[in-house]
């Protein structure tokens, strides 16, 4: 609910412009929700027109993306770069390939990204890409003609110092890769322009690793302090089964628990013995085949057509880790009824409004987005760093500053939690904590 009159006013303009953008509708109304105590007591914040700027992106390129398919047809996809704010850094954020991809999509992303971003500690400010262009069936020929004529566009917007894109769905090291090689061949210059390179070429040690491994670093210090609990002994439920899926079941493994799901856009496996990590690996990673393979191959496990039906799996932490809006109000009401007490979140947004409510209703600790998934982006403002000291830090080194990052985060939101008078709330202690920062940046540095 928005009671406040200046939250109200802005929100009435986001759906007056923007009322053909449901993802980016609900991210706003989400961090709105959350954001009353703070309007109150800082007056600043609208004399100086702060929301409304927030909510608009200080930029939003859309651009062609001609390319020419193996059967020599010439095949045209969207691209889209939105810079949304870079009152505390350059703008930073994936790009996603994904047919589902739309102005609503990207820009929802972006705006989650500028908290998140702040969230890190690092000097990053947010923005988004991607394309409506499916990978899925694609040749890698075809994959690389396609990241070059993207990135023929996107090469004039983006820069080490103004805009560093990295990857998100569908978007790897094979994409990064196509991508960095266009950008330089068109530039004449070697910089840190992206993240998620490979190690070859200026990537960063623990970055592929960093989204689930933060995920889970949050999750279980969000747990220590919140609970005087951990992962040993839990059993846990991921869905999907790409990067982020990935490595956190890895570290959930490493830490004790039993992951007992995986899945993808098609359906879900349930292994009552725990996820054999290699098996998934081989799947997905070594030939981007479908999780249907892994009941196959491993006897006792089970494959369910529909990835929904991945929070039917009784288990007591969940952590989505597909795409948004993949939990609704009735697979919460599920997990809940399940004795599921924890959903930590890897994806962007993977819980509806509805799901929320259910978390909130019944005592769930929930790490939002934003907070839990926050690793990844981490990361990459490390490879930043690194790329301009031009060296490169260890495996132990990187990944001890990751899981400081994430333990910096849960502390930090429940300090703003606690100073805006919502003891607890990891959800509104990150809304609260990330806006400040971007919101005070942008006070000082005037109308712009
Ligand atoms: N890669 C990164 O560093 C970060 C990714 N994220 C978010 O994490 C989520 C996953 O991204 P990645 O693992 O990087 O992508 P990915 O491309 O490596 O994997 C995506 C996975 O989700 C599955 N999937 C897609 N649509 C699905 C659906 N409707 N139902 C079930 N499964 C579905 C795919 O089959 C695949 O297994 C996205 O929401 C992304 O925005 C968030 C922070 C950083
Ligand atoms: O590493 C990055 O720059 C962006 C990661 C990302 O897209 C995300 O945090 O959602």
């Amino acid at each position: 609910m928005l009671n406040n009159e200046y939250l109200k006013r802005v929100y009435a303009q986001v759906e007056q412009r923007d009322g053909d953008q449901p993802e980016f509708k609900q991210a706003v109304r989400e961090v709105f929700e959350t954001l009353e105590p703070v309007i109150e007591m800082h007056p600043e914040y609208e004399a100086n027109g702060i929301l409304e700027r927030f909510v608009e992106p200080e930029r939003v390129v859309k651009f062609r993306v001609p390319w020419v398919d193996d059967s020599g047809k010439v095949q045209v996809n969207r691209g889209y770069r939105i810079q949304f704010n870079s009152a505390i850094g350059p703008y930073k954020g994936g790009l996603r390939f994904h047919p589902t991809v739309t102005e609503s999509v990207i820009k929802f992303l972006g705006f989650e990204q500028i908290l998140k971003n702040s969230l890190t500690t690092l000097p990053m400010g947010g923005g988004k890409g991607g394309s409506d262009f499916d990978p899925k069936g694609k040749s890698d020929a075809e994959v690389m003609r396609f990241c070059q004529s993207f990135m023929t566009e996107l090469q004039r917007h983006i820069g080490q110092f103004t805009d560093v894109p990295a990857g998100d769905i569908n978007v790897g090291g094979r994409e990064i890769g196509y991508l960095f090689g266009q950008y330089k061949r068109i530039r004449d210059e070697y910089s840190g322009v992206l993240t998620g390179k490979g190690l070859e070429f200026g990537g960063s040690l623990a970055r592929t690793e960093a989204t689930g491994y933060g995920l889970c670093y949050y999750t279980q210090e969000a747990l220590r302090v919140l609970r005087n609990d951990s992962f040993e002994g839990k059993t846990v439920v991921i869905s999907g089964s790409g990067n982020v899926a990935i490595f956190a079941t890895e570290k959930a493994q490493e830490l004790g628990a039993k992951v007992v799901t995986a899945s993808d856009s098609n359906g879900y496996v349930y292994d009552p013995e725990g996820i054999k990590l290699d098996i998934v690996k081989d799947i997905k990673l070594g030939h981007r085949g479908r999780i249907k393979e892994y009941a196959d191959r491993v006897p006792g496990a089970e494959y369910h057509e529909g990835c929904a039906g991945v929070w039917s799996v009784p288990c007591d932490i969940a952590l989505p880790c597909a795409t948004q809006n993949e939990l609704d109000g009735e697979a919460a009401k599920t997990l809940v009824a399940n004795g599921c007490t924890v959903v930590c979140e890897g994806a962007n947004m993977p819980s509806t409004p509805e799901a929320i409510e259910t978390y909130q209703a019944n005592g769930v600790l929930y790490g939002p987005a934003k907070a839990a998934n926050a690793g990844g982006v981490a990361v990459s403002g490390l490879e930043m760093s690194q790329n301009s000291y031009r060296l490169a830090w260890t495996f132990e080194e990187t990944d001890a500053k990751l899981k400081s990052i994430m333990e910096t985060i849960v502390a930090d939101s429940l300090a703003a939690a606690k100073e805006y008078g919502v003891d607890g709330d990891l959800m509104a202690g990150a809304n609260i904590a990330g806006f400040t920062k971007v919101a005070n940046a942008m006070v000082a540095q005037g109308v712009c």
